[in-house]
């Protein structure tokens, strides 16, 4: 095909009501709390630039003292000439020029505003080559190719309550979910990634956590199962599925590039990145789930690493909200028994090979990140650092085939004078 060929991916959450309800056989009822308004009010700027706002001013409302991401903070504090400096360092440059905006259409914006979720799009670059046109994705009315929502969007992420109630949830990949997604995708002519907790019911209802892919024809495409179960904080996942046995694949789509999925936790796995790049992954999907106080330090490090080391582009997509549970729960840290499992601090956003990215979602209401992407850089990006080239996989494959072995041992080349009684 020719013309112009753009890979335009979004990612985001559906926009959902504020309150979870439980259905009649389980009982019970959580609630489920996302910020209605940007809060940016005078007083707590005024006391964060005095350098006395209460830690909890800032984590209760989900906002970053008062702000909806730490780029808004930014923009509004900075003379511009400061901001476009701080802009260059904190998100770097997209073919030596920051990222470009995106003109969203009236319409979208009307349902931005009238449904209170952020809406903000982008356009990553790359440069223009003289065999290969840029690389297309073509699209419905909305401009939507490719759709990721959260980890387990159709749940609450009750697992941390240990309770077995929450099962009740889990679907198989052709379940109600799937059905009401497909009829979006075929409407929109959008590849859908859908994470959900599954139930395998041609293996005894196994349980797994599952993305599922749905074609822009409505078609299941293939479905990924999350490689590594956390056992951090209150994520006691292994509670309620298994460890996955999909493998690093990744979906060939014709127009849409390769796509593959790294569920939640698996970002903190290198190797496990590593795997969808040497299958040949273009954009790398990472539907999470996960709180302030444990990972939101490592929230912009890990899938943007990624990105560079494996030459592809990455969507970081994280849950938005507070949930309460009916019952209480403890962490096993001796600390009191509590309902709610902390701030899912949203902050989605996409990554490039090229290291640089957009400015983050908010923090705390619901969202929608629309990226043109041209996937001609994860090749510009290849040739010019050369990682593939330079790796050393045959040193890292004899290592690992060393270390599997239980009589492994540490290379370890000890300084003959530790041994020397003195010197
Ligand atoms: N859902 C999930 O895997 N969370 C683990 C916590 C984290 O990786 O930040």
């Amino acid at each position: 095909m020719g013309g112009l060929f753009v890979a335009r991916l979004t990612s985001g959450r559906i926009p959902q009501k504020g309150t979870w309800y439980v259905g009649p056989a389980t009982g019970g009822e959580i609630q489920r709390e996302c910020r209605g308004q940007p809060h940016i009010s005078l007083p707590k700027e005024i006391a964060a630039q005095n350098g006395n706002l209460e830690e909890s001013s800032s984590t209760k409302d989900g906002s970053i003292c008062g702000y909806e991401s730490l780029h808004h903070l930014l923009s509004v504090n900075l003379k511009p000439h400061l901001y476009k400096e701080v802009s260059r360092l904190l998100i770097g440059l997209n073919c030596g020029k920051p990222l470009e905006l995106i003109a969203l259409p009236e319409a979208a914006k009307a349902l931005s505003s009238k449904h209170d979720f952020d809406l903000q799009a982008f356009s990553f670059d790359a440069d223009k080559e003289l065999l290969r046109e840029p690389q297309v994705v073509r699209v419905g009315a909305s401009g939507v190719n490719i759709l990721c929502l959260q980890e387990a969007w159709m749940m609450p992420f009750a697992f941390c309550t240990r309770e077995k109630r929450w099962c009740e949830f889990a679907e198989p990949v052709d379940g109600e979910s799937t059905r009401f997604l497909q009829e979006y995708a075929r409407k929109y002519n959008m590849v859908i990634i859908s994470p959900i907790l599954e139930r395998d019911v041609n293996h005894g209802e196994t349980l797994w956590n599952t993305a599922i892919i749905i074609g822009n024809h409505g078609n299941i495409i293939g479905k990924h199962r999350k490689n590594h179960i956390p056992r951090v904080g209150d994520f006691n996942e292994s509670t309620y599925y298994m460890e996955g046995n999909t493998g690093p694949s990744c979906v060939s789509r014709r127009l849409y590039g390769k796509i593959a999925v790294n569920i939640c936790y698996g970002r903190h796995h290198p190797m496990n990145w590593l795997a969808f790049g040497l299958n040949g992954a273009e954009i790398v999907f990472n539907p999470s789930a996960t709180v302030g106080e444990l990972s939101e330090p490592m929230w912009p490090i890990e899938a943007r690493n990624a990105a560079i080391a494996n030459s592809y582009f990455v969507g970081s997509i994280n849950r938005v909200g507070t949930e309460t549970f009916p019952n209480p729960f403890t962490s096993g840290d001796g600390k009191p028994q509590h309902a709610d499992f902390g701030h899912f601090y949203g902050s989605s956003h996409f990554s490039a090979p090229d290291a640089s990215c957009t400015p983050s979602l908010s923090r705390y209401k619901d969202g929608l990140l629309i990226s043109d992407m041209d996937l001609n850089l994860c090749r510009q990006l290849k040739d010019k650092w050369g990682f593939r080239m330079t790796a050393r996989y045959e040193l890292y494959a004899d290592l690992l085939a060393r270390y599997l072995k239980p009589d492994f041992e540490p290379q370890v080349i000890s300084d003959p004078l530790l041994h020397k009684k003195s010197l």
